[in-house]
């Protein structure tokens, strides 16, 4: 029975929650004991009885009584004391748990809180996953930053020694460049003083010039404005037949001589001599390049304005076209080449002086009084016809002709071997055709000196005539007929308009032929004019040598008036 209310006590322990077990103090376990009746008298009766007896004599029991009254009011004082303290005990219980109750309404509060923000962290879980995943992010970033900041830390020590260097080498370039200004300075002074000098210079040269030209001029003019020059063709055994005599002790005689049989016997072999005269008369030894040292000359006076037209005129087989065109290499090279090789070289020198040249070339064949442009490079079947036609400038232009504009030498030569292959291609038509034309290269040159305002224009006419060869009429029929007499009639015709300008006759029958139509420009009395007359060697062209030698000193004794410079 005593031991039942601490098992009723601890039962409300037990009770009570594992939190309220930290609320109910040992103070507080015996507060409900003293709650407890049976306990307070299971107490007073131990007192009593136990106690109090044993300090008494047996047989006095009015002691025993008045002490145990005693007792019972002391004990009743403190019952009272213990009630009160334990009205008290209770008035702070009923707190405590009105608190505890309270507590418990904290916690329930605070567990449902908990659970919200479980709820709330399971939220965030993934949130947490990206922070991880940000926070790797940052770490890598982080290393990467300090990577870059080492590298910006290596590239900033490099800087500033880059910087130090190029400082250096700024501040030498400095002293270098004010060290070449200072050059800079003394040279352009220099120049400036040079430049003086050279436009002093270039009006001296253009004085220089101009006088070279006059005297130039006035020396062409001493040699006559028609020259002639002959030459004559090696054998082809080489060496010279005896009936062409050349005095070694001049370079202007030829003597054709003849030795005449005597038919009889009995009486000696007579010689006669035909004794020439020309400008120059040039043997079988002479070399391309001493011909054109005698003609350069004249082709200088193209660039100086003055129209030139050097022909070469002979039998067949003479050696024309080889005097005129040449072979391909360089020492066999002809007039043709060498000439506007010359006048490209003078072209250059001459813009020095502030010339600027422009030439034009064509190359055209007359045969059968019909003329066929060489440089035609089109169609057979549609080759043009073309007609010569004046102009009212006095110019004479062919329609439908190739004017190939030419800046190089090599180009020029193009077109001489396109001129060529248009031969050829007639040829195998016609036998021997080229013997039978004349082919005429002209070098159209404009010159323009924009700094002192003058121009000058001029040609250079270069002219292989047909074979001069005459024909028995008894032998010649058809085609041939009509060729010769085509050929003899503009020969001959050459030769009257030749002698018409000499006795400056007031009509030129230069429309009688179309060579000479062609030529007009380049025979008139503004022109400078050299004639070949080529010869063949051998003695069965007697004949026609002597013929040849007779018309070219015809041409040798004209006397073409003063040529005048085409220069504005
Ligand atoms: N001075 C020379 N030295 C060496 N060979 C020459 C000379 N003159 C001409 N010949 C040669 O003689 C041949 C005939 O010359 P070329 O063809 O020039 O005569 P051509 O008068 O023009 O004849 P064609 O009237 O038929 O055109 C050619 O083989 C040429 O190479």
């Amino acid at each position: 029975m005593s031991r039942l209310p601490v098992m009723t006590s601890k039962r409300v322990l037990t009770n009570s929650s594992s939190e309220n077990a930290q609320v109910m103090a040992p103070a507080q376990v015996w507060i409900r004991l003293m709650q407890n009746d049976h306990f307070f008298l299971f107490l007073l009766f131990i007192y009593l009885f136990g106690v109090g007896a044993s300090r008494r004599k047996p047989w006095d029991l009015k002691g025993k009584v008045n002490d145990m009254e005693d007792k019972i009011r002391n004990f009743q004082t403190k019952a009272r004391s213990v009630n009160e303290e334990m009205e008290a005990l209770k008035g702070s219980l009923s707190h405590s748990q009105s608190r505890v109750s309270q507590l418990e309404k904290e916690v329930e509060q605070q567990r449902s809180q908990i659970s919200k923000y479980e709820i709330e962290l399971q939220a965030l879980s993934h949130v947490r996953q990206e922070l991880e995943k940000v926070s790797s992010d940052k770490s890598f970033l982080q290393k990467e930053l300090s990577n870059l900041e080492e590298k910006y830390k290596v590239m900033e020590t490099l800087r500033d020694s880059q910087e130090t260097e190029l400082q250096m080498k700024l501040s030498v370039q400095e002293s270098t460049m004010t060290r070449l200004q200072s050059t800079l300075r003394d040279r352009e002074e220099e120049v400036h003083s040079l430049k003086e000098m050279v436009a002093e210079q270039k009006e001296e040269l253009h004085s220089g010039e101009m006088e070279r030209r006059r005297l130039h001029n006035t020396i062409q003019e001493l040699k006559g404005n028609i020259r002639v020059f002959c030459r004559v063709r090696p054998l082809v055994s080489g060496g010279l037949s005896k009936h062409i005599q050349l005095p070694a002790s001049d370079d202007k005689s030829i003597v054709l001589a003849k030795t005449e049989e005597s038919h009889t016997g009995k009486v000696a072999d007579t010689q006669k001599n035909y004794n020439f005269s020309f400008d120059r008369v040039f043997g079988p030894q002479a070399s391309q390049q001493e011909i054109f040292e005698e003609i350069s000359l004249l082709v200088q006076s193209a660039l100086d304005g003055y129209n030139v037209c050097v022909f070469a005129y002979g039998q067949t087989g003479s050696g024309k076209t080889y005097t005129m065109e040449g072979e391909e290499y360089d020492d066999t090279r002809g007039v043709i080449p060498r000439a506007v090789q010359q006048v490209f070289k003078a072209g250059q020198k001459l813009a020095a002086q502030g010339w600027e040249f422009t030439f034009t070339a064509s190359f055209v064949e007359i045969y059968n009084e019909t003329l066929r442009d060489l440089l035609y490079t089109g169609k057979a079947s549609k080759r043009p016809e073309h007609e010569i036609r004046k102009m009212a400038s006095n110019e004479v232009t062919v329609t439908n002709l190739t004017y190939e504009k030419v800046y190089t030498e090599d180009q020029v030569q193009g077109l001489i071997a396109v001129a060529k292959r248009n031969r050829s291609t007639a040829q195998t038509s016609q036998n021997d055709r080229s013997s039978r034309s004349h082919s005429v290269f002209q070098l159209h040159i404009e010159g323009v000196n924009g700094g002192r305002d003058v121009t000058c224009k001029s040609t250079l006419c270069l002219v292989d005539l047909a074979g001069s060869e005459r024909m028995m009429k008894s032998q010649s029929q058809g085609d041939r007929f009509k060729e010769m007499t085509a050929i003899n009639s503009s020969l001959s015709n050459l030769g009257i308009v030749i002698t018409s300008l000499a006795n400056k006759e007031s009509h030129i029958p230069y429309r009688n032929s179309k060579l000479t139509y062609l030529l007009q420009g380049c025979l008139g009395g503004n022109s400078k004019t050299l004639m070949f007359v080529n010869i063949s060697p051998e003695s069965d062209s007697f004949g026609e040598t002597l013929n040849s030698l007779r018309f070219a000193s015809k041409v040798n004794d004209c006397v073409i008036g003063t040529a005048s410079s085409n220069k504005k």
